[in-house]
């Protein structure tokens, strides 16, 4: 029996990095955390402690800030394609590929008697954007995503038609709240995209998707959103969800001699139904290592 080092990389985990672009008196500010992750020749530092191939995560840490410094910050997409990039690289030979994950946290302007603000920000809500670069070789792929996009329909939602099996005791109900945080991360096809651009027709299929559609379950909500998503953006491959049902129970006022007509609800926060897929075209080939090490994602 012998033992061997299995799948392995290495990096930098969370880096804050905050860019302010100070072109015009119109500041822009990107606030990100990126990890950074390197695989390919370093057996050796696992096996002997020998570092002679490993570029060390500190170095990883500091060329985020300087590519931010040379280069800017555009979208996260661009950022970590050009990180891959600077380490898949002839220079160094050892490499064999790199991951690069980036979480973006959104800043709107403070909007004031004069008009949006050139440099006052007001942090918007929870959601992040997201996106992950794995660069093997030559080959590059980019998953594109957000996380915390919270959602709620007052009605337009059913569920009904469950077996009623031993323990069940939910009510069927034809007029519920609809309510989700949705997560999604989708595989583009290729790297030569408006990254800003396809980031928010995405995000408006997905909205439009849910408001429209009258729900008979939150799983067919799903689909439908992600249908919509590869109908309407050819250069997706996949796009995989993760969306809890934010339960909302009618209350029973019937004990003080007052009727409810879905107007007074408890907004439960657990448990909560947890429904995750992929909704995927089938004459693309799957990149099951480009999802490796996602969490949260079927
Ligand atoms: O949209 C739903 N899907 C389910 O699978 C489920 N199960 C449940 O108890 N409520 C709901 N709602």
């Amino acid at each position: 029996m012998g033992i061997v080092l299995g799948t392995n990389r290495y990096g930098k985990a969370e880096v804050r990095l905050v860019h302010v672009d100070r072109s015009t008196p119109r500041h822009v500010v990107t606030d990100v955390n990126v990890t950074s992750q390197l695989f390919g020749d370093f057996a050796d530092t696992f096996h002997t402690g020998s570092n002679a191939a490993v570029i060390a995560t500190d170095t990883q840490k500091n060329t985020v800030y300087a590519l931010a410094r040379t280069g800017g910050f555009t979208t996260i997409e661009e950022f970590a394609l050009r990180m891959a990039r600077h380490f898949v690289d002839p220079r160094y030979p050892q490499v064999g590929g790199a991951r690069q994950e980036i979480e973006q946290y959104s800043w709107d302007r403070v909007d004031t008697a004069d008009g949006p603000h050139d440099h006052a920000f007001v942090r918007a809500g929870t959601e992040t954007r997201t996106v992950v670069v794995t660069r093997h070789g030559d080959t590059e792929t980019v998953i594109s995503g957000l996380t915390d996009l919270v959602v709620l329909k007052s009605t337009g939602s059913e569920f009904h038609g469950f077996p009623q099996v031993e323990y069940t005791s939910l009510v069927e109900t034809d007029d519920r709240i609809l309510a989700t945080s949705v997560s999604a991360r989708w595989r583009h096809l290729g790297t030569d995209v408006d990254w800003d651009a396809s980031f928010a027709a995405v995000r408006a299929t997905m909205l439009d998707r849910f408001a429209q559609i009258h729900s008979l379950s939150l799983q067919q909500t799903l689909y439908a959103m992600g249908e919509a998503v590869l109908e309407a953006h050819p250069g997706i491959a996949e796009i995989r969800f993760s969306m809890p049902n934010k339960h909302h129970f009618l209350v029973d006022l019937s004990p003080w001699g007052l009727d409810n007509p879905n107007e007074v609800w408890f907004a439960a926060d657990r448990p909560y139904g947890l429904i995750e897929a992929a909704v995927t075209r089938d004459d693309v080939s799957a990149d099951d290592g480009a999802w490796a090490g996602i969490a949260g994602f079927c």
